[in-house]
């Protein structure tokens, strides 16, 4: 048995199924992290784990003990979970130590001991403790809220999109220092994100959600190469999809005769490529005769709109990405290169 084990959690709130039967298994001190479009159920999974709701159906068992379902609800205060929240959520009025200390008994003789540690474990300086939340900056106050949590001892710990507000470079940073907080401490942790490149840095486990159900969990890796469907497929990165006819191992599409990943005869199918599996050379040498139509710069990768030309003597337009530096012109013929094995979508 998993370390977290959520079976059939069913929530709904009158018309509007915000959780349709979840099962979800997590191990021991790994990370997960749920992903979804707004409105999925996301935070509805995580006030479940954490017991400030109960599940209409289901259950949810921690290291092989009940915390929800067949007549069980333990609350809130009493499940070793750690929660830290979108916005911090420090009290204004308490001083960073006793926000820290908040969780931990006045009377506990090494009080003070613990508050220095937890947050040089969060990598702040001491003189912050005598601060007010106002005081720190939106990063800073997110280490703090993670101390806070992490003075509980918590066997599990819920990140509720904790680093959303901060800005993109801070928010890598903050990533990796939270990782390595974690792991450190050797918590199991889950994280709701809607940020899919967070989610696959992040994780050692990806659950994508849609509408209160799962479509599907497994390593980053694996979701992002060989999704189960087109959603996953889309939410989870750039997707190129291109129907395709399968025979001897190989997808024949406007690409040419692409390696594909199960080995099916199909005379309709639908290929995922990623675009950096993509590549572009001057078009000398024949093959998939393409020509760039319009290319949009964003800093170290340019978005090029491409039209080849299919069986039918017509232009099929794809959606690439090049890095800017050598990025072809609007108008240069090139011929397009496939690396790596295509992915049937079932
Ligand atoms: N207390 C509530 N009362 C009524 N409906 C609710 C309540 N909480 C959530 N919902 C509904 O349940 C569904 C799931 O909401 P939830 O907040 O879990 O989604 P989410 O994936 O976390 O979304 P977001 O990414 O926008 O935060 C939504 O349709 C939402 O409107």
């Amino acid at each position: 048995m998993s370390f977290l084990e959520l079976s059939g959690l069913r929530k709904t709130y009158g018309p509007v199924a915000a959780l349709d039967g979840i099962d979800l298994a997590v191990a021991s001190g790994s990370r997960t992290a749920i992903v979804g479009p707004s409105g999925c159920g996301k935070t509805t999974l995580l006030r479940l784990i954490a017991g400030f709701e109960r599940p209409d159906a289901g259950s949810i068992e921690l290291d092989g003990a009940t915390l929800a379902g067949a007549g069980v609800f333990v609350p809130a205060y009493r499940r070793p979970i750690g929660l830290v929240a979108q916005d911090g959520a420090l009290f204004p009025h308490l001083s960073i130590a006793a926000n820290i200390g908040f969780g931990i008994a006045r009377d506990a003789p090494d009080r003070q001991a613990r508050i220095a540690e937890l947050i040089r474990l969060v990598g702040l300086d001491q003189a912050f403790l005598q601060r007010r939340p106002h005081q720190l900056s939106g990063g800073q106050q997110q280490r703090v809220a993670l101390a806070r949590a992490l003075a509980r001892k918590p066997r599990l710990m819920l990140l509720d999109e904790p680093f959303s507000a901060l800005d993109t470079g801070l928010r890598a940073a903050m990533r990796k220092t939270v990782a390595g907080v974690l792991e450190a401490a050797g918590v199991t942790t889950i994280l709701v994100t809607h940020d899919q490149e967070e989610a696959l840095s992040f994780a050692d486990q990806v659950a994508v959600m849609r509408a209160g159900a799962l479509m599907q969990a497994g390593a980053p890796r694996d979701l992002y190469l060989r999704p189960r469907n087109r959603m996953v497929a889309e939410f989870l990165g750039e997707a190129i999809i291109l129907p395709a006819r399968v025979a001897d191992g190989h997808a024949h599409c406007i690409l040419g005769a692409i390696p594909v990943d199960r080995d099916e005869q199909q005379q309709t199918a639908e290929i995922l490529l990623r675009p950096e599996q993509i590549g572009l050379e001057p078009d000398e040498t024949g093959g998939a005769s393409a020509v760039v139509t319009d290319s949009e710069f964003s800093g170290p990768t340019c978005t090029l709109t491409v039209e080849v030309a299919n069986d039918a003597g017509e232009a099929d337009t794809l959606v690439l990405r090049h890095p800017s530096a050598g990025a072809p012109q609007v108008g240069t013929r090139i011929r397009l290169t496939v690396s790596g094995s295509a992915h049937l979508l079932s």
